[in-house]
């Protein structure tokens, strides 16, 4: 059966900053375990906590090993009609089927 991922709006997201959220490619991330074990260091992640960070993440080039190692991280999705299409840089890796955690507020 199709896991559903928590719709999360983008407000909720930026008020929840302090929760260690952030946007990339729709979907929602928790950070709280991955700052200290990012190659690129957890200032850069502190920067964009409650904002969307799909543009940055994508200017760096992460690789499909990072891709798919923050499959782990996803708490949830935009809700769709706040969806931003990213026509440059789709999404790739997939989405069907992977482990991830509910949001507690
Ligand atoms: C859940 C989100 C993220 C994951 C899982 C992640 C993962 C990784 C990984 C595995 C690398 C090593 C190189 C590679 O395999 O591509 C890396 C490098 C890097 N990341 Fe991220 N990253 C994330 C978000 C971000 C964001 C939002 C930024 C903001 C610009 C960022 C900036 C960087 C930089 C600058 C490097 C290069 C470090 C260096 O080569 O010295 N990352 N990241």
């Amino acid at each position: 059966m199709a896991k559903v991922l928590p719709q999360i709006s983008r407000e909720f997201v930026r008020e929840h900053a302090s929760s260690n959220l952030i946007i990339i490619h729709n979907l929602v991330f928790d950070l709280t375990y991955f700052f200290s074990v990012h190659p690129g260091g957890d200032d850069i992640l502190q920067e964009y906590l409650g904002l969307d960070a799909t543009d940055a993440f994508e200017s760096v080039g992460h690789s499909e090993h990072a891709r798919t190692m923050m499959l782990k991280l996803v708490v949830g999705q935009v809700i769709s009609s706040q969806h931003v299409d990213h026509p440059g840089n789709p999404w790739k890796a997939p989405l069907d089927n992977f482990p991830f955690r509910q949001v507690v507020a």
